[in-house]
This record gives structure tokens, sequence and C-alpha cells, in this order.
């Protein structure tokens, strides 16, 4: 997978050649490269945004140095287009399907928009997703970048040391995982739940998924809505 970054901070996705998503660089599974904006600008002052229209606050990026950047970007690789993403609080909410989706895209272009946005033309004519990855605003799309690129890299294969981590993941089920253990058996007076020790990996499995059942109905509800239950599940959601 390649991505290509567009930012006006290219230095707050240094954390990409670390840990996970750099072993996946070293790999050759990813290439990641990060691109200045301003690069595409053309005054003196390298401007990259102005006053929105219609008044308010803050300032909005403007269209042309995102359209010359993207352009060029873009325009690599003769009949392959890259995916492009941009981060926003006015996003659809991301979630592990949605990574997933994304991890089997050969190409990825993730666009960190600042100040109020980007000019809405950039968006209709380059975006193919406008992610959130929750309800809140941040300063900019780097930190969402960050998360998202880490989300899908995981998912590509040979990341993971152990793949069977994938498959076991959080919501890979639709369900929250439940506690996890290791040794110490007794710590601080409390003891690891007897089934995780006793071999019995049916068992095992059986607490393991009550566990994440009734954290999920705790917790996230929402995540049961519109799900059809075997009979044991809804035994312990009615527990
Ligand atoms: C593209 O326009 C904007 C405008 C404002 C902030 C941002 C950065 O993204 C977020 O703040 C965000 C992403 N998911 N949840 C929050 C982008």
């Amino acid at each position: 997978m390649r991505a290509d970054i567009v930012t006006i901070f290219p230095a707050y996705l240094e954390p990409l050649r670390l840990s996970l998503v750099g072993r996946a660089q070293e790999h050759g599974t990813l290439q990641i490269h990060t691109h200045d904006l301003r690069m595409w600008t053309t005054d003196v002052h390298r401007t990259v945004d102005d006053a929105p229209y219609g008044g308010g606050p803050g300032m909005v990026m403007r269209p042309e140095p995102w359209d010359a950047a993207l352009s060029q970007i873009t325009a690599r690789v003769a009949d392959s287009r890259p995916r492009v993403v941009v981060p926003t609080p006015a996003g659809t909410p991301f979630t592990q399907r949605h990574a997933e989706e994304l991890a089997r895209e050969p190409w990825l272009v993730f666009c960190c928009g600042r100040y109020e946005g980007i000019d809405a033309r950039v968006i209709e004519t380059w975006a193919d997703d406008e992610i959130s990855i929750g309800d809140y605003v941040l300063a900019g799309g780097e930190a969402a970048t960050l998360v998202i690129l880490e989300a899908v890299t995981r998912l590509l294969p040979g990341v993971l040391g152990n793949s069977a981590s994938v498959a076991d993941d959080s919501f890979s089920d639709g369900l929250l995982e439940g506690p996890v253990y290791t040794r110490p058996p007794v710590w601080r007076g409390t003891e690891v739940p007897p089934v995780l020790r006793s071999g019995d990996h049916e068992a095992i499995a059986r607490w393991r998924r009550s566990q994440a059942l009734r954290r999920t109905l705790l917790r996230r509800p929402d995540l049961l809505e519109h799900r059809e239950f075997a009979e044991a599940d809804r035994v312990v959601l009615a527990a």
C-alpha cells in the first residue's frame, strides 16, 4: 500500500516512522509520502487560507493549493487513481469495517484540513471519503490521519506478528473486547478468573463471549441493535 499525506505540518506525521507503521514501511508493506501543502502555493507568503465567504470566525483553506497538490500527487501513475480521504468532524463515523475496506486499497491520499476546513469545491472535486474519528473538533486532520492509518496498517498482511490477533479484534464480531489477564495468577489479592487457567478451551471461549456480550450490553447497547443472537447469547444478554 502507498499512502500520501498532504498537510501544512509534515512534522506532525513523524510518529508514522515508529512502531507498527514504521515496521510496515521497513518491510515494504507500506510506503508513506508526506507532502507540505505550502509547496503548491505561489505567493511570497505561501498563503493557504483566506476569510470565509458569508462571514463567521476563523479561516478556510483556499482551493488552489489543494487542487495543484492533489493533481500532481495523483498524476503519479497513469491508469490508477488513489482513494482520497479527508478526515473531518462532518464525516462518516470511522469503524473497523471502514478500516478493513481501506486496508484493501492499493493507494490512499489523506488531506489534512486545518482552520475551519477546506473549500467545499475541493472536497466535491477530490474527496472519495470524508471520515470522522469521533464527535469532537481537532485543530487539524493530522491526528485523525495517524489514527486511521494505524487502524488500517495493522490489518495489512504480515504487519502484526500474530495474525490471529486481527481476527479476534474488538469489533471483528461486532462486540467490545472483554477483560484480558496475564501473570501473576493472583495480584493484589485478586485472582485471574479460574476458567482462563482451566485449559478447557470451549469453556474459555464461552466465558469470553459472555464477557464481551455483557460489556457490550452495558457500554455500547447500540452495537447490539438490529442483530440476531443465538439462544446461548440471548441467555447471557437476558441475565
Ligand atoms: C477538513 O476540515 C476540517 C475542519 C476542522 C477540523 C478538521 C480535522 O478533523 C477533525 O477535527 C476530526 C476528524 N474526526 N473527528 C474530528 C478538518
